[in-house]
Order: C-alpha cells, then structure tokens, then sequence
C-alpha cells in the first residue's frame, strides 16, 4: 500500500532523513521506534504529504506522490492521522468534532453523517458522550474521539504519530486498546511509538530509526529478541531498564 524509495528530507542544513527504504502492506501495522529526534515524526509525515520530501519516492496505491501533481486533500481523505495533541475542535461537541471534515459524510446529509460517526463512536467506546462537550474529556477519551473522527474519512491508512506520549500513564491503556482492536480489524497503520511492550505485540514490523535513516528493521521477534546493529540493542537495553 505504501512504499517509500531513497527518501531525503533536510530542514535547513539539518539532513532528518537520509536513504529511507520502508514498505507497508495492506492490513499490516508497522510501528517505527527511535530515539527522540531520529527522525519518526518526519518520516510519518512525508507519508501523507505534511512535509514534503526533498528527493525520493513515496508510493501510495500505485502513485508516486513525490512526482505527480496530488491532491492533498483527496490524499489526506485516503489516510487518516492522530496526532499526539489530538487536535480537535474544543468548543464543538465530541459528534460535532467527528462530522465536521470529512467530505464523504457531508455529502451523505446530516442524518447520515452522525449515524456513521455514531459507529466510529462505538468502536472507540464513546458513543454515551456524543453529545458531550470535547472540552469535559479526560485526554484518553479525547484520543479515542481523534481515532473516531480519523475513521470517519474511511481511510485505507492511519497514521499514529505518539499517540499516547500526552497521555497521563494510566489513561495510556485505553488508546492502546483501540488501536489494538483497530489492528485486529485488519486497519493498515504505520505507528510512531515509546511503547515498546505494544510494539512487541501488535507490530507486523518494527523499523528502528537512529540519526535519520532506518537502522533496522524486522518482526518484531527478531528485532526485539536478537537485534543485530549495536545501536538497537543499545537502545532497546535503556527502555528495558527504564
Ligand atoms: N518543521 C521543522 N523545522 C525544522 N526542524 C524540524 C522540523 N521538524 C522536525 N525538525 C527537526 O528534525 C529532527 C527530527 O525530528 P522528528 O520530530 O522527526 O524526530 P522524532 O524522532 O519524531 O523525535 P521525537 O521522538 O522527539 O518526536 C529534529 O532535529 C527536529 O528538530
């Protein structure tokens, strides 16, 4: 679904990304890990046209997105994306917040759109706060609504960039549970994480990212159980000791 080929990305004189070789299949999780500033947060984005590559390729359905004249925002519809801070709309209500972009719903009529965002609402547990105010969520719950209104677009794709890094710790379990279930449900999902027991559990691959290239990549059997590059295990050795 997704393939990205010699990818480079530099903000300034600071090259981020450097020969970026990755694939992602349909109905598969790849999650990326790395230190803070390898790059994640970047590469995720160039998947969907946040930030623009300086040279490579990125492939989406068949579609060289660095090449041809895109659409954004038809791109964007194709692939939904949570953000750390969940940015929604804090003065709408959480129903509100779910139908307001995706064109697809609008074009259903009012009705419609909620009846969708209403199952979305389901499958992240809150379908009792519909009609509640964003603003009197906890930021667990306030993630879930970010998943729910992502889903609304009917995405191919999500992308998850640290999703539960604001998150107070003992909140962080429901949002994994989502996106466990998500997983499970067979959504195709690139996921930029510090969880590394999730990692562990729900990733088809895991990509290991240290100073702007892939240093690693592999099953998370492998990668987790018998890194081969110094630099993961060195990594992977301070998460496990804290
Ligand atoms: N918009 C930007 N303008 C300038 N520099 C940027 C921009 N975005 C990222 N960078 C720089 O690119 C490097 C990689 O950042 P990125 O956010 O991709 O790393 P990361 O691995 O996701 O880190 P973290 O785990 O802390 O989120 C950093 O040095 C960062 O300062």
């Amino acid at each position: 679904m997704v393939r990205i080929e010699g990818l480079r990305k530099s903000f300034g004189d600071n090259v981020v990304l450097r020969d970026i070789d990755f694939e992602v299949m349909a109905g598969q999780v790849v999650t990326i890990i790395g230190a803070s500033g390898s790059g994640k947060s970047t590469l995720l984005r160039c998947i969907n046209l946040l930030e623009t590559p300086d040279a490579g390729h990125v492939w989406f359905h068949g579609s060289d997105l660095a090449a041809e004249r895109v659409d954004v925002n038809r791109l964007r519809e194709k692939i939904g994306m949570v953000f750390q801070g969940f940015n929604l709309f804090n003065n709408m209500n959480v129903l509100d917040n779910c139908t307001l972009a995706p064109v697809t719903l609008k074009k259903a009529g009012k009705a419609e759109a909620e009846r969708v965002a209403l199952g979305h609402l389901e499958t992240v547990g809150l379908a009792d706060f519909a009609r509640a105010d964003v603003n009197t969520l906890s930021g667990g719950q306030k993630q879930r609504v970010a998943i729910a209104r992502a889903l609304c677009m009917n995405p191919d794709l999500m992308l998850f960039d640290e999703p539960t890094s604001a998150l107070d710790p003992e909140i962080v379990g429901e949002v994994l549970e989502v996106m466990r279930d998500l997983a499970a449900r067979g959504m195709t999902m690139v996921v930029v994480t510090h969880e590394m027991a999730f990692a562990k559990e729900v990733s088809d691959q895991v990509v290991f990212m240290d100073q702007g290239v892939i240093a690693e990549q592999g099953t998370p059997a492998k990668l987790f159980s018998a890194p081969e590059q110094p630099r993961t295990r060195e990594f992977l050795s301070r998460y496990l000791e804290g």
